[in-house]
């Protein structure tokens, strides 16, 4: 691990960010908006929504960087928007372009360790250096390093030039959508890092509790419902989905939160399953990339690096049949 102290790559542990053993997440730093045009509203956060102006880059192995993978598939943004993907290893260079299978290497800025993308943004730039990343080719710097926000970009930015239609954020289902999203993030999507990064006894058990009752929370909820807002699929069913589906492979044993796995949920199961056989969301899921990384890029954790081989789990079975093992 490392990070940019004033345009300057450094080496850092995991201490980095904890504090009294808790996971403290520095907030992003670059959130910028496109819009319809460079003008306008927007005022200083202007960036247009143009054809082959931005470029994405992601790693297939985390859960933040999944979740716009995915909104680029929906919206059929990926003749409008290009994309990279660094090597799954992250080690003492951060996300690295090392070739591998499904790197995708920078061919726009030539990269090969993704800190110098925030290195040509901002020179001094002090922050820690994550994916997912959205750069402006045209202004080149970076629009934003948050995920949350580049799915509601490319949600309706794009709409007007092309985009497919589908709207993942309805006005009628936001304030629904943003409480479940801010319980979700916290206590899940954000619970599984704070038990895996825990720097103590204490700290990680607070955190399995929590990441467990939502999973409760969450299973009854599913129980009567397709999705987390009703029929229609969501952001919320979408930034569920990048965790769930991590679970059982990552979260269940190197982060330990071992209490139950999802397979043993009968409605998360299903629901899990459903998304994943979406057309537009089963080729963004690489289990390769999401075990290697996890395993082998955290070695305080997990010292061998060693990358356990199962579990055996079929999400391509029909998400209405019973589970394959572990129902309790
Ligand atoms: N708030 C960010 C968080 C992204 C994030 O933490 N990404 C992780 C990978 S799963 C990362 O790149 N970490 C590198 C680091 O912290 O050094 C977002 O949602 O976009």
């Amino acid at each position: 691990m490392g990070e940019l102290i004033g345009g300057v790559w450094q080496r850092s542990g995991v201490g980095a960010v904890l504090s009294d053993g808790v996971l403290k997440r520095p907030p992003s730093i670059f959130r910028n908006w496109i819009g319809p045009d460079d003008r306008g509203d927007h005022g200083a956060r202007a960036f247009g929504a143009e054809a082959d102006r931005y470029h994405l880059y992601v790693s297939l192995a985390c859960p933040w960087a999944h979740r716009t993978i995915i909104m680029r598939n929906l919206k059929g943004l990926a003749g409008l928007v290009g994309m990279s993907v660094v090597h799954w290893h992250m080690g003492d260079e951060g996300w690295t372009f090392e070739p591998g299978p499904n790197v995708i290497p920078d061919t726009v800025n030539g990269a090969t360790r993704l800190y110098q993308i925030y290195q040509l943004a901002d020179p001094q730039c002090t922050s820690r250096v994550t994916v997912p990343v959205l750069w402006d080719k045209k202004k080149r710097t970076i629009v934003s390093n948050e995920s949350a926000d580049i799915i509601r970009m490319f949600n309706s930015a794009f709409d007007g030039i092309g985009a497919k239609a589908g709207d993942y954020y309805p006005e009628r289902q936001r304030a629904e959508i943003d409480e479940i999203n801010s319980r979700v993030y916290a206590d899940f999507n954000n619970g599984v890092y704070a038990a895996g990064f825990a720097g103590s006894q204490a700290a990680y058990e607070a955190a399995v509790d929590r990441v467990f009752d939502m999973l409760e929370w969450l299973e009854k909820r599913l129980l009567n419902r397709r999705f987390l807002l009703g029929d229609n699929l969501t952001e919320a069913d979408i930034r569920l989905f990048t965790t769930l589906i991590r679970f059982d492979s990552v979260y269940f044993g190197h982060f330990k939160c071992n209490r139950r796995q999802i397979v043993g949920y009968p409605s998360l199961w299903r629901y899990t399953r459903e998304l994943y056989r979406y057309p537009d969301i089963r080729p963004t899921v690489n289990f390769q990339h999401i075990k290697a990384h996890y395993y082998g890029s955290h070695r305080w954790i997990n010292p061998s690096g060693i990358v356990p081989v199962g579990p055996d789990l079929d999400f391509g079975e029909p998400a209405d049949s019973k589970p394959s093992y572990g129902e309790r």
